[in-house]
């Protein structure tokens, strides 16, 4: 799958701007429930899904525990955003410092999960984005296991495909589904940039009715 390369421009974009461009295009369901918070308040992450679930599971195998794992990472690849479904586990954390050295590695944008993490004021000393519904510090080892990877999981009630595009930021997440990404990031461009003219108006002290007539864009 080719890597996403945002283009120059989209550090503007945000998850409230990939909304309403997917209101636009009719996608009203793409917005995860429940805000999964940054370990680093003003974090984004924008990259192509790399998924895995995760499940209940005592199994152990004393030479390689962490296994699953290992694989998953160790096959990421640059532009990537690591999105861990866990059906809202709290039995456990799901991701540390240590992964996330090993994703910066790699090239990977950020990690986001429904369940927790751990090491959490390490990875914000790596500047890595990260989000989740909680945080925990006790290791999933016999206790929950990466069941399946590059597969479609649900997180937040939204379905994510491997290598669907995912924003998160301060607001939540969004998920824009690979076959309609074209359009979607194409409607986005532009409300990015008609909303930094809507912007720049409104501070220069024209009439919030006037803007809105002009451009019909808020
Ligand atoms: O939760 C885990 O087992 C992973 C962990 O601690 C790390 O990545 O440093
Ligand atoms: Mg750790």
């Amino acid at each position: 799958m080719a890597a996403f390369e945002p283009a120059p421009g989209d550090e503007r974009l945000s998850t409230a701007m990939l909304s309403d461009s997917l209101d636009e295009c009719g996608l009203r369901s793409q917005v995860l429930q429940g805000r999964l918070a940054p370990v680093v308040a003003g974090s984004r992450a924008f990259g192509r899904a790399a998924t895995a679930r995760f499940a209940p599971g005592e199994h152990d195998e004393p030479e390689d525990p962490y296994g699953a794992a290992i694989d998953f990472i160790a096959g990421l690849g640059r532009g990537e955003l690591v999105v861990f479904a866990t059906a809202e586990s709290d039995a456990s954390a799901f991701w540390g410092e240590l992964f996330s050295a090993a994703a910066i590695g790699a090239g990977v944008v950020g990690v986001l999960t429904d369940g927790n993490l751990r090491d959490t004021e390490r990875i914000a000393a790596l500047q890595f984005p990260a989000f989740s519904r909680s945080r925990r510090p006790i290791d999933y080892r016999r206790r929950m296991a990466m069941v399946e990877s590059r597969t479609t999981v649900t997180i937040g009630g939204v379905r994510i495909a491997d290598g669907d595009l995912v924003m998160a930021d301060d607001d939540g997440a969004v998920v824009i589904p690979r076959e309609r990404e074209f359009e979607v990031l194409a409607a986005a461009r532009l409300r990015a940039s008609k909303e930094s003219t809507v912007l720049a108006e409104l501070l220069a002290g024209e009439s919030l009715r006037a803007v809105w007539d002009r451009h019909r864009i808020l």
